[in-house]
């Protein structure tokens, strides 16, 4: 790739080296480009006989769904052991686990489904081991606890992010905040709400040509590199919380806890001595981000001993088929208290959106 990259540079300058850079700029953005589409075939399922059944396909269940991911031997089994009663085993030697066992965590009222997974190496995501069917499960959860072995340093971590993000996994990222629509006819509409350093309106006609689209529009509302821009384009981005969990602090030193500790977004615990358990869980329902509502029954006071316990971005529908099937077709009106509304009490309907901790009165046709 350096060598392709290094071709094009030569290219530029023999054409034009007065706007070297700028071009530069562009070719790199078009090879990205080129590179996201061939890598894009790495999503597709594998049709192997292997990726299919070998207790990959655990139902979803409960509130939540949270993945064990990370290179053999870091204490994944352990965990899950620990955490939940499901018992997983456990051993010294690599690929113990082989398939995806499954374990709840109780949590607040939440019941947080935990799998527990073969661990994966460099090159997963290609397929070596059973990195795609690791991967696969992964796509599908909440958020990724990546289990990190406190004392083999940062290689891992760096080695599985690679891997997760040549799949299309985004981690700690959020979407990026660009509006993109593909349109029958009417050529290429480039706007932006802010000023951009990374990419300009040459470069992103480029890059859609790049994925042959002509006609389309286009609205940055966030400074976003080209990289952000291809993700939007190819849309089967999965942007998902992730902790980067350390496990066998037991076998480093104080100085070494205390540096790991403080990386982003990051935990240190130890399986085999229980230390910060406790705090993992907090750190693990703050990512989760889950959504609590109370109910109320009319003239009385909400029962905030038992929560409905919903993903973010849950409307009042979400609700209703929380408490009965047939709910939602004999709704009226609701009303709702909490951070979700203008005024408390307010009379919503179906499609109004809860917030955590809102209460809400369901009043029936
Ligand atoms: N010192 C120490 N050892 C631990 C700790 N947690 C787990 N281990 C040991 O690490 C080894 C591997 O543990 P597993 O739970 O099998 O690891 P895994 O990540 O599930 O491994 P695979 O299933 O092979 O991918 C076992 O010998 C555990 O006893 C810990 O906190 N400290
Ligand atoms: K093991
Ligand atoms: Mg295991």
């Amino acid at each position: 790739m350096e060598q392709l990259g290094a071709a094009l540079c030569l290219a530029v300058v023999k054409i034009c080296w007065v706007c070297v850079i700028a071009a530069t700029e562009y070719h790199l953005g078009l090879l990205k480009a080129k590179l996201a589409k061939y890598r894009a075939q790495l999503l597709e399922p594998s049709k192997s006989p292997a990726a299919k059944g070998e207790g990959f396909d655990v139902m979803k269940s409960g509130d939540a769904r949270v993945a064990l991911i990370g290179f053999p031997s870091v204490g994944k089994s352990t965990f899950l052991s620990l955490m939940t009663s499901t018992a997983s085993e456990a051993a010294s030697y690599e690929f113990t686990t082989l398939t995806c066992i499954p374990g709840v965590i109780e949590y607040k009222g939440a019941n947080i489904q935990l799998l527990d997974l073969p661990g994966i190496i460099e090159g997963a995501a290609q397929g070596k081991g059973r990195g795609r069917q690791v991967i696969a499960v992964a796509r599908t959860a909440d958020v990724v606890i990546m289990m990190l072995d406190a004392t083999k340093g940062e290689v891992q971590r760096a080695l599985l992010e690679k891997e997760l993000e040549s799949v299309g996994i985004r981690l700690n990222k959020s979407k990026p905040n660009i509006y993109f629509k593909p349109k029958k006819g009417g050529g290429i509409s480039f706007n932006s709400t802010v000023t951009l350093t990374q990419c300009s309106e040459k470069l992103v006609q480029l890059i859609l040509h790049e994925y042959k689209i002509f006609n389309a529009e286009v609205l940055f509302r966030e400074d976003c590199s080209p990289d952000e821009f291809i993700d939007v384009i190819v849309g089967n981005r999965v942007y998902m919380p992730c902790l980067y969990v350390y496990n066998k602090i037991d076998q480093i030193s104080m100085e070494e806890v205390d540096r790991l500790a403080r990386r982003p977004h990051s935990v240190v615990i130890s399986c085999g001595m229980k230390l910060n358990l406790d705090y993992l869980l907090e750190k693990l329902w703050e990512y989760l981000a889950l959504t609590c509502i109370y109910t109320k029954k009319r003239g009385q006071r909400p029962d905030f001993t038992d929560a409905i316990i919903l993903r973010k971005g849950a409307s009042v529908e979400h609700v209703c088929h929380r408490i009965h099937r047939s709910l939602a077709s004999q709704f009226k009106y609701a009303l709702v208290w909490g951070t979700s509304t203008k005024y408390s009490p307010q009379r919503v309907g179906l499609t109004h959106m809860m917030e955590h901790e809102d209460v809400i009165q369901i009043v029936k046709k």
